[in-house]
């Protein structure tokens, strides 16, 4: 196997080029899978993330109806929660473009309350079972091998080099086996969630971290200058030919020495 290509970090003047060519990107991912197979998988994270995908609104060349979307992470909260990310998708993106609701998939609903509480955590594997259920039926016999190969995964960085629901010294980061597992002390709030495990990202065709403002700088800094101090968000390298790049405005990469790329699709 080869080693994994380096990461491509295109760095933007203004918030509005960064949401431009993002949706440029997202929308060339999605032809490329189209037009192999028909339809296009990808997988979101939370945070300021959904706010970033507005470029996509009344795009033409969007096919909605092929798209089958999952939660990179997913907090488990009931969906009007406002920390739910499936909701903030909702607000930000799903309800202002044609995505069909079945495309969209979200934690089972009806598992969610006994997954909030109880001391054990026999609630929190089924609703990540579940999940994972659900990725199994979308992708066996499709785009699986021993793992998912998602056409594109979107995800965040928080301030400790989190990314996903895998955060830095935490178990989960050594999870080899499951394609979904679940987090009951996350230290960011709240605390349950569930995430897809690193060899779901790492399989990917490829992976886009989107990060802006001052307050990632430092952040950027240690996860692209120093991938040896092993922050998660610095292992995301997706197996050749999967491909990870970052999508950053110049303030948060402001204390980066890593080279940057111009951005073309
Ligand atoms: O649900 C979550 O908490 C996320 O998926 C998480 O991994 C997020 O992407 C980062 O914490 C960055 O968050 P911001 O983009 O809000 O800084």
């Amino acid at each position: 196997m080869h080693a994994p290509s380096a990461p491509i970090l295109c760095s933007f003047s203004n918030p509005d080029e960064l949401v431009e060519s993002l949706a440029q990107f997202i929308i060339k991912s999605q032809k490329e899978a189209i037009s192999k197979k028909g339809r296009f998988t990808l997988a979101v994270s939370g945070g300021s993330l959904p706010h970033q995908l507005g470029g996509l609104i009344d795009k033409p060349g969007v096919k909605w109806d092929k798209w089958q979307v999952f939660y990179a992470d997913e907090r488990i909260v009931p969906f009007d929660d406002e920390d739910s990310n499936h909701r903030l998708c909702q607000e930000q993106i799903w309800s202002k473009v044609p995505i069909p609701k079945e495309n969209i998939h979200t934690l089972d609903p009806a598992l969610i309350p006994a997954a909030m509480k109880g001391d054990d955590e026999d609630a929190l594997e089924e609703i990540a079972d579940a999940y994972e259920k659900d990725l199994i039926r979308e992708f066996a016999n499709k785009d699986s091998a021993r793992f998912p190969i998602f056409d594109l995964v979107l995800l965040g960085v928080g301030p400790d080099g989190h990314t996903a629901s895998l955060f830095p010294g935490h178990p989960l980061l050594s999870e080899d086996d499951r394609w979904v597992a679940f987090i009951s002390d996350s230290p960011k709030p709240p605390a349950r969630r569930v995430t897809l495990t690193f060899p779901v990202i790492n399989h990917a065709a490829r992976v886009a971290f989107v990060a802006s403002g001052a307050n990632k700088a430092d952040t950027l800094h240690t996860v692209l200058d120093h991938p040896e101090q092993g922050l998660p968000a610095s292992r995301v390298r997706p197996i050749t030919p999967g491909q990870v790049y970052w999508f950053v405005d110049d303030a948060a990469a402001s204390k980066v020495e890593y080279p940057k790329t111009p951005f073309k699709l």
